[in-house]
């Protein structure tokens, strides 16, 4: 048979095409040379037809993403966005939420054993205090007769020995969870890849540590299969308290409690479950919703949620929650995408299903329906994570301030949450005067009800200030761990959202 002519064909009424001519066969080709190149053209076809299918896909997320409520979630470190997040999820989507529960059992346990190295930290800082004004070679360093400087009994170091085990069941779970940084803050990447993990650790009721499925972890691992999380010690409390000024007092039954007051007595600010001890470290420990609100992890980054509401107004309805980190930097950062930079990548959470978390670039921040900003009543305390003294008014203001003059944010709905009010309440309770830490505050009346009227007025003034255009904005007190009071909150603030989105979308 004669070769084909693979010299163009020019006619008057045929158009050029080059490709037509490179996919024709190549003259004098072999059996096994088409063989090969059919191959080929079925695996480009295959390549194709994925891409369109990845294409069609991303298209149809994004017509989806558009008719769906997106709300972002604002406020410096610690305000509490997180924790909002999650009473979102328990009050609209209970089943996924109940999924989870067994996932915050370790995150729980993981608080509190950063409670635990930050009273061990002051402990032995106060013994090498001690050791430094003593003459090194002095047996018993803590024994009260020998040291008069310190209060710690030789009970103290006995039970700081008996804790230390601790530790290194925080560092093999950090590993575990690919935990980025140390320090007493639990913190993971974005993606939800820590919560796949430990969802299969958590199941296990006695929560062994991954070394324990090790060959030389196997021995270790029995022995820890028999005993609960925070150890025997951390279950009886501090027994060394009955006898040392710092200790915490010693009720039989109320082995907690005890820790809460020995920390306290060190100085140790922190009320992260020591209270708790006795039953966070019990074998069949489940957590309440309550423990769930108040476990802490920080998640760097930027963190999209996506899930169906299975319950509430319109049950159904898709949301997009975007939990931003409040860290200073990461707002920068997150300034810049709303500056127009567009595509970043983000982590889409889908939810009902752990696992099924992706990283895929989306734009976002382009048509968010609300805001939910929350700016904590607890300026008493500094940031945890950074160890700096930042006024947390001050904060706040200036980041509230920052976003609400943010033209791209023209249109969107601002609710913002005084978050932490029960904190404010336990403070003004306790005596501490508003205006030593605000001073504008000035004389006015040192109760709850002046301090958020005065947070108030101020924010509101902020809003129309800086607002581009004049804007309602919507103002609740709220006590992110307590999920009743907050499930009526979020109720209100999702019925207000989907009513307004499906005016937008003209469906209403
Ligand atoms: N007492 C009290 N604690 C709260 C309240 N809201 C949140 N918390 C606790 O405050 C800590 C910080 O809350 P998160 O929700 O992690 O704060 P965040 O804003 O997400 O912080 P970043 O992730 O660092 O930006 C957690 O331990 C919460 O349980 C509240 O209303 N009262
Ligand atoms: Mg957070």
């Amino acid at each position: 048979m004669p070769a084909p002519d693979r010299k163009p064909q020019r006619t008057s009424n045929s158009s050029f095409d080059p490709l037509a001519i490179n996919l024709q066969p190549p003259p004098n080709e072999t059996e096994e040379e088409k063989a090969v190149r059919l191959e080929a053209a079925k695996e480009a076809t295959r390549v194709s037809r994925t891409i369109d299918a990845g294409l069609a896909e991303s298209k149809k997320l994004l017509e989806r993403k558009k008719r769906a409520v997106k709300i972002l979630l604002l406020g410096q470190s610690e305000s509490g966005k997180s924790s909002v997040l999650r009473n979102f999820r328990l009050t609209f989507t209970p089943k996924y939420f109940e999924s989870e529960r067994l996932v915050w059992k370790t995150v729980i346990q993981l608080n509190l054993i950063s409670s635990i190295k930050k009273i061990l930290t002051v402990l032995q800082e106060e013994w090498e205090a001690v050791g430094d004004a003593q003459s090194p070679t002095t047996p018993d360093s803590a024994s009260p007769d020998a040291k008069p400087s310190t209060p710690l009994t030789s009970d103290h170091r006995r039970l700081a020995l008996s804790l230390s085990p601790l530790l290194a069941f925080e560092t093999s779970i950090g590993q575990m969870m690919d935990s980025t940084t140390g320090g007493y803050t639990v913190t993971v990447r974005p993606g939800g890849g820590w919560k796949h993990k430990l969802a299969s650790f958590g199941r296990s009721p006695s929560t062994t540590p991954p070394e324990a499925h090790s060959p030389d972890g196997r021995r270790r691992g029995r022995e820890r299969e028999q005993r609960p999380v925070a150890g025997d010690a951390g279950a009886r409390g501090v027994q060394g308290g009955d006898r040392g000024a710092v200790g915490g007092q010693r009720r039989p039954g109320r082995a907690g409690s005890a820790w809460g007051a020995f920390a306290g007595g060190l100085g140790v600010v922190s009320d992260a479950f020591l209270d708790d001890t006795p039953r966070i470290a019990a074998l069949d420990y489940v957590p309440s919703d309550r423990d769930i609100m108040r476990a802490r992890i920080r998640t760097l980054g930027v963190e999209e949620h996506r899930f169906v509401t299975e319950s509430g107004f319109r049950a159904g309805t898709e949301f997009y929650i975007t939990d931003v980190c409040g860290s200073s930097n990461q707002v920068r950062w997150a300034g810049l995408v709303w500056a127009g930079l567009g595509w970043v990548l983000t982590s889409i959470s889908d939810s009902g299903q752990h696992g099924s978390v992706v990283s895929r670039g989306v734009p976002y921040f382009d048509d968010v329906q609300a805001i939910i900003f929350l700016a904590p009543l607890a300026f008493w305390s500094s940031l945890d994570e950074d160890n700096t003294k930042v006024n947390r008014v001050q904060d706040s203001l200036e980041l509230w301030r920052e976003i609400v003059g943010n033209p791209l944010l023209a249109k969107t709905a601002f609710i913002l949450l005084f978050n932490k009010k029960d904190i404010l309440q336990a403070h003004i309770a306790a005596g501490k005067m508003v205006k030593k830490y605000v001073p504008s505050f000035g004389d006015r009346t040192n109760d709850v009800a002046s301090v958020t009227k005065y947070f108030r007025d101020k924010f509101s003034a902020y809003h129309k200030k800086f607002s581009p255009e004049p804007r309602p904005f919507i103002v609740y007190e709220t006590e992110a761990i307590d999920t009743k009071s907050t499930a009526v909150i979020l109720g209100e603030v999702q019925e207000q959202i989907i009513r307004n989105h499906l005016k937008d979308l003209d469906v209403m």
